[in-house]
């Protein structure tokens, strides 16, 4: 066994902590020892063993109610319950709640002993590690797969390095658009599934009625017009990884579903009475806050749970700018490409305005620009003229120098440097007048419209003219 392997020992009697510690100290396993189960998971919030063996009576949180927590948040930790001899009953209940295993008290500590050197074993096999040199190896395979510069998307990258050769549950969050199926891919090439399919399924794509066969495959009469027996997504990505997008629009009934799937290994089609098994790894993504949704009653907890072992978040790409450049010359070349026609390139200032755009549509709505750009427009050199129109409207030309919120931080930035103290008392003042006198401009100085504009009550907008000072005489509404 390796210097790092710890395991957790929990148990209110302190002799039988002991005789476990040192008997695995001898083996070259270090311990670690709670007397409450409540002390062990505090601690767990910022480390964690490679196996916890856990007495099953005890003051505070028991085993088999620490046994359930571990299971929904820590599922891949192997957890050792042990229990008087003759309690039969705690066994098979331990054994029900996915204890990995059951140590009859007094125990033989040799069996004590093979015991945990297997479930660390079982550890290791279901979260192996890679050394860093192998993590940095991948993480530059994936840079030239995904293109991404910005320190986010290094982040994301250093997750698929240190994520490759595991079968682990990952929870992908991103708004639409930003690469998570593209990052989903990438897990699933760089995993020991690369050889078996990676099938993708979006929830928001399908009708909610068709989600459950579409996943679960059905037999054939199952219902009106199931002509033959289909297999579902499940069994189509056996042995490799199943893409759950948009996992928040899921409807309930297959949450349900899903949840008894990931537990068993095995599920029936629709109208089957067979169980089918499975070896499915699952990847899930979506745009929505899960635990908002868990918080509504909209998303079951214990699915998130099993879901969310491992989070990577992408970045929108207006958090991500200077990748733009970069991006866009790979599309509008990828674009020639297929459509088999002369390449074209941006200029400086083309680049420089696509780089400041919004983006709502994230690296897709790129991507579609520059296909309509390889299609529409006319020289070999791109200029801010021939954007789509929809794109020269979005940023006002009277904005050369970035968004308003950049030209602030520029101005607090100078303003705090040069030593300048209480800083909000003076611009405050000066942006409400701003936006008083912009939408008095806007209602041709009408006083309850602007205030309608502005989003505040009348009295309030009148009380702010007079203490701001503002030259603004009533007009009639
Ligand atoms: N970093 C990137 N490098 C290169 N191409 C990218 C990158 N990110 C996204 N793309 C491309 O942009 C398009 C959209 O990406 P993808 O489908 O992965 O987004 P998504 O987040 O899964 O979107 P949705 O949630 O709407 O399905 C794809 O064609 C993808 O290849």
């Amino acid at each position: 066994m390796t210097q790092q392997e710890t395991v957790w020992i929990v148990d209110d009697d302190r002799s039988i902590r002991w005789v476990l510690e040192k008997t695995l100290e001898q083996e070259g396993i270090q311990c670690q020892l709670f007397d409450s189960a409540d002390n062990l998971v505090k601690m767990l919030s910022q480390e964690q063993p490679s196996a916890i063996i856990s007495d099953i009576r005890m003051p505070g949180m028991d085993g088999l109610a620490l046994l359930e927590k571990l299971q929904k948040e820590h599922p891949y930790l192997p957890v050792i319950i042990m229990t008087a001899h003759s309690d039969l009953e705690s066994a098979v209940a331990s054994y029900q709640g996915g204890a990995f295993e059951y140590l009859p008290k007094p125990f033989d500590v040799e069996e004590a002993v093979s015991l945990v050197k297997r479930a660390i074993l079982h550890h290791r096999k279901s979260m192996p590690s890679l050394d860093e040199t192998e993590v940095a190896e991948i993480e530059a395979q994936v840079d030239k797969e995904i293109i991404g510069e910005a320190p986010a998307m290094q982040e994301v990258f250093r997750a698929i390095g240190r994520l490759a050769n595991s079968n682990i549950t990952v929870l992908i969050n991103g708004e639409s658009g930003t690469g998570k199926e593209l990052v989903a891919q990438a897990l699933h090439r760089h995993s020991p599934r690369a050889a078996n399919p990676f099938i993708a399924l979006n929830m928001a794509a399908i009708p909610h009625d068709l989600i459950e066969s579409e996943l679960f495959g059905h037999e054939k009469g199952a219902f009106t017009g199931a002509n033959t027996q289909r297999r579902g997504r499940f069994e189509q990505a056996n042995g490799g990884t199943l893409f759950l997008d948009e996992i928040g629009d899921m409807p309930a009934e297959t949450q349900t579903r899903l949840l008894r799937v990931l537990a068993d290994g095995e599920f029936y089609r629709v109208g089957g009475h067979t169980p089918v098994k499975v070896d499915v790894r699952i990847i899930a993504a979506t745009h929505q806050n899960l635990e908002g949704l868990v918080t509504k009653g909209s998303f079951r907890e214990d699915l998130f749970h099993r879901l969310n072992v491992i989070r990577v978040h992408l970045p929108k790409l207006a958090e991500r700018r200077e990748d733009i450049p970069k991006l866009a010359r790979h599309f509008l070349n990828r674009a020639a490409e297929e459509l088999a026609v002369e390449p074209k390139f941006l200029s400086k200032e083309t680049e420089n305005y696509l780089t400041r755009l919004e983006w709502p549509g994230n690296v897709r709505q790129l991507e579609n620009t520059c296909r309509w750009i390889i299609v529409m427009a006319s020289g070999r050199e791109v200029l801010v003229e021939d954007l789509p129109p929809e794109l020269l409207a979005s940023i006002p030309s009277e904005q050369p120098f970035g968004s308003w919120e950049d030209a602030l931080k520029n101005f607090v930035d100078s303003a705090l440097a040069s030593g300048q103290k209480g800083i909000l008392d003076d611009i405050v003042p000066k942006f409400e007048r701003i936006m008083i006198e912009t939408a008095l401009a806007h209602t041709a100085g009408r006083r309850r419209d602007a205030s309608l504009l502005l989003g505040w009550g009348r009295n309030t907008l009148t009380r702010k003219i007079k203490e701001l000072g503002i030259d603004h005489s009533e007009q009639e509404d």
